[in-house]
């Protein structure tokens, strides 16, 4: 007897282009939310769009948050709560877009994702990766209502913001393999449909790497639709496991090991370049990863993540212990096996 089913949220408006955040009021009337909202941002984004948020709505209530933890979602539920808010809008990075998540998650509200940076692909995605002591969460949320993506704003942001989320969907390649190696090896569920999305949409940004060049807004245009379709592919597998593999866990160590030191995109596109390597060898197509990378202008070594050898070989490592998610680095790769893999592919 057929039995499966599956149920896949997606955001039922996607604004993006120029100048599209003038359209944000517009965006969450057409909505039907109701009651006040409630501006979740960051510092940097404050400053540089808060102004423009606020200017749009009746009595907004906000509050200004600085890093994404259990404690910050919290923080930011009571104070929506205290706000009596209906509904959360989320204006910057990664971190704020999966606290707003999360936190609309638990306040059983909707919510509205304003990207100020083509750095990650949760722009869109129904996951929320949350950082908990010696490990890391991807919790299921409910995705955005509505993304509002404004390439005039994007492509105003730190070039490097830009190069971590091209990085992040190249790094879609080794995380597909992961996820099929897992299917193979454990019997993880895979799904047909997501892996070639998440893989067609790194393929479609490595095709467009000339047009992706600074000062050009057909950059964000090109990069910001490839996070859409990535978070889609997350959307539909139900789980990150289309756009996150064993680079990702390497980019959690890091960050667990060197916090703030490199952007989440930069660390996984290097974690790449290694676990291409430990998947394919010394013939495989991890040169192929590091020539993406760097023509898009992303890090590709140790070097350039400003960050030491022995932290990478450490990340390396301890890598398959964050998270129960099986990739190439099976039950660990040896110190010895690491050195080799990253000095061969040049990352140290
Ligand atoms: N849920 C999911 O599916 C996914 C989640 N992620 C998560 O997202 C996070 C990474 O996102 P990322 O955006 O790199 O990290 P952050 O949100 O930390 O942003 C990086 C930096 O960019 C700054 N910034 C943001 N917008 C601008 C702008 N327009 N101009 C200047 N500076 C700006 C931020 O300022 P400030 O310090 O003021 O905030 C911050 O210092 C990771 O935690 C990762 O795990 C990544 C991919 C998918
Ligand atoms: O960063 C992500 C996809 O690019 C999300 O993955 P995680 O579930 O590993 O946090
Ligand atoms: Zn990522």
């Amino acid at each position: 007897m057929f039995e499966k089913s599956s149920w896949i949220q997606l955001p039922r408006n996607v604004l993006l282009g120029h100048d599209v955040l003038d359209e944000l009021a517009d965006a969450v009337d057409e909505l039907y939310l109701s009651g006040r909202p409630f501006l979740v941002t960051s510092p940097t984004p404050d400053r540089i769009a808060g102004g423009a948020v606020r200017d749009q709505f009746e009595d907004p209530a906000s509050l200004t948050i600085e890093k994404a933890s259990f404690e910050t979602v919290e923080r930011v539920v009571d104070a929506a709560e205290a706000a009596d808010a209906g509904y959360l809008i989320a204006l910057g990075g990664g971190k704020v877009i999966d606290t707003a998540k999360m936190a609309s998650d638990r306040l059983e509200c909707g919510f509205v994702s304003v990207p100020t940076a083509a750095s990650h692909d949760g722009i869109v995605s129904g996951r929320s990766s949350i950082p908990e002591g010696d490990t890391r969460h991807s919790v299921a949320a409910d995705p955005p209502l509505a993304v509002v993506a404004d390439t005039t704003l994007l492509a105003e942001a730190p070039w490097e913001l830009t190069t971590a989320g091209c990085a992040d969907i190249i790094s879609n390649y080794t995380a597909v393999k992961d996820w099929q190696l897992a299917h193979r090896l454990k019997n993880v569920e895979y799904s047909e449909y997501a892996g070639a999305l998440s893989q067609m949409t790194a393929e479609m940004l490595v095709d467009n790497a000339e047009s992706i060049k600074p000062g050009l807004e057909e950059s964000s245009w090109v990069v910001a639709k490839a996070l859409v379709s990535s978070g889609v592919a997350m959307s539909i597998a139900g789980s990150s496991r289309p756009a996150s593999g064993a680079e990702h866990l390497f980019s959690h160590q890091l960050d667990r090991l060197v916090p703030g030191r490199a952007l989440h995109g930069h660390q996984v596109g290097v974690g790449s370049i290694v676990t291409e390597y430990l998947h394919s060898g010394e013939d495989g197509e991890w040169r192929d990863i590091r020539d993406a990378l760097d023509e898009v202008g992303a890090p590709t070594t140790a070097d350039q993540l400003g960050i030491d050898d022995e932290t990478i070989l450490e990340a390396l490592t301890t890598a398959h212990t964050i998270r129960d998610r099986y990739t190439i680095l099976g039950d660990g790769v040896s110190e010895d096996a690491a050195r080799e893999a990253a000095r061969f592919t040049g990352v140290i």
